[in-house]
């Protein structure tokens, strides 16, 4: 007897559930931060879709956290103001006036949005910057453009994380959705590269991945090849291949860097144009983006090789 076209149907779906299963496994209970950058925010189905992956993360049983960008959304609200914008190093010059847009964009316009956006699935994001319960304590920063530091206005590093706030939320099952502006230790506001703060954040929570969404489908070694894409880098050579990075790509690898020297067992840098894609980097083995992994030289300890458990970090 031929089985029903219906049946045949749910049994490869039941199949593709079941291929998850490995990395259901390794991952629950996992916090896995992911950083969606605002040129990923392209168009509202992918939007939706990313939220959609969030709240799949979460059902899961892995704890989300979305670190969010908002750049270019920032850049068309300057321009609409008629304040003048520019970045260095990959980093916006800002001014005190920019710095006021920032936030307003940051906080008030496109974490909004990805709250609601999330929420539409279950009720679980809430929204906080680095304003909140002290998540975040800036330190200024230059940029730095052909080696030398240029200054860029109240652009900051992350001095140091308070992550009090978010772990009550995450123990509360809901997804803390983080805008990055900070105070610095004298409460003037700073604006904070959003790849930066989530590797901060990543590192702070001992997340097990960091997740970073672009609009490129990872990082080329000799931007803009297209035949240059690189699946695995280890931090030595992501290290020397740095100096040689561009724009926005400087922050980002800089964070991939910091966040797996930190602790952080693997972090990916994937094409957010891609519908899904985080939940295709999680659940999949289909090699997508770039991962950063520990270069041999930092051996893994006993408790990091527990902590990346039976699957690969992939
Ligand atoms: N080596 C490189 N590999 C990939 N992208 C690069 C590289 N150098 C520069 N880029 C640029 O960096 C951009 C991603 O950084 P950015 O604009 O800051 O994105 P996001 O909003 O996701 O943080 C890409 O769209 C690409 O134009
Ligand atoms: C200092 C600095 O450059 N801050 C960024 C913050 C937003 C951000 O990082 O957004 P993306 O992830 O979309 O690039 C900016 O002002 O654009």
């Amino acid at each position: 007897m031929s089985l029903s076209a219906d049946l045949t149907r749910a049994q490869a779906k039941a199949e593709t559930l079941i291929e998850a299963l490995p990395w259901l496994a390794n991952f629950s209970g996992a916090t896995v931060v992911v950083k969606y950058g605002g040129n990923a925010m392209v168009d509202p189905a992918l939007q939706r879709a990313f939220a959609a992956d969030m709240v799949f993360l979460r059902y899961a049983g892995l704890k989300p956290v979305v670190v969010h960008g908002g750049g270019p959304q920032i850049s068309a609200m300057l321009g609409r103001l008629g304040i003048a914008s520019e970045f260095k190093g990959g980093l916006r010059v800002t001014t005190a006036e920019a710095m006021d847009v920032v936030r307003m964009v940051l906080v008030g316009q496109v974490g909004r949005e990805l709250v609601g956006l999330i929420n539409a699935y279950g009720p679980f994001a809430v929204g906080l910057s680095g304003e909140d319960a002290g998540l975040f304590t800036a330190v200024r920063r230059p940029a730095y453009v052909d080696g030398e530091p240029v200054d860029v206005g109240q652009v900051g590093d992350v001095e140091s994380v308070d992550v009090s706030a978010v772990a009550d939320l995450i123990a509360a099952g809901r997804i803390p959705v983080i805008s990055t502006v900070a105070p610095d230790i004298d409460g003037v506001l700073h604006n904070l590269n959003a790849d930066t703060a989530a590797a901060a954040l990543a590192i702070a929570l001992d997340a097990r991945k960091l997740v970073v969404l672009t609009d490129v489908p990872g990082l080329y070694a000799d931007w803009p090849d297209t035949g240059s894409l690189v699946s695995e880098i280890s931090t030595d050579d992501l290290a020397k291949l740095l100096p040689s990075l561009e724009s926005g790509m400087v922050p980002k690898m800089e964070a991939c860097l910091r966040a797996v020297r930190g602790g952080v067992p693997a972090a990916h840098v994937v094409d957010g144009r891609v519908a899904h894609s985080t939940l295709l980097e999680v659940f999949t083995s289909e090699g997508f983006g770039t991962m950063v992994v520990r270069a041999r030289t930092e051996l893994a300890s006993p408790e990091v090789a527990n902590k990346e458990g039976v699957v690969s970090a992939s």
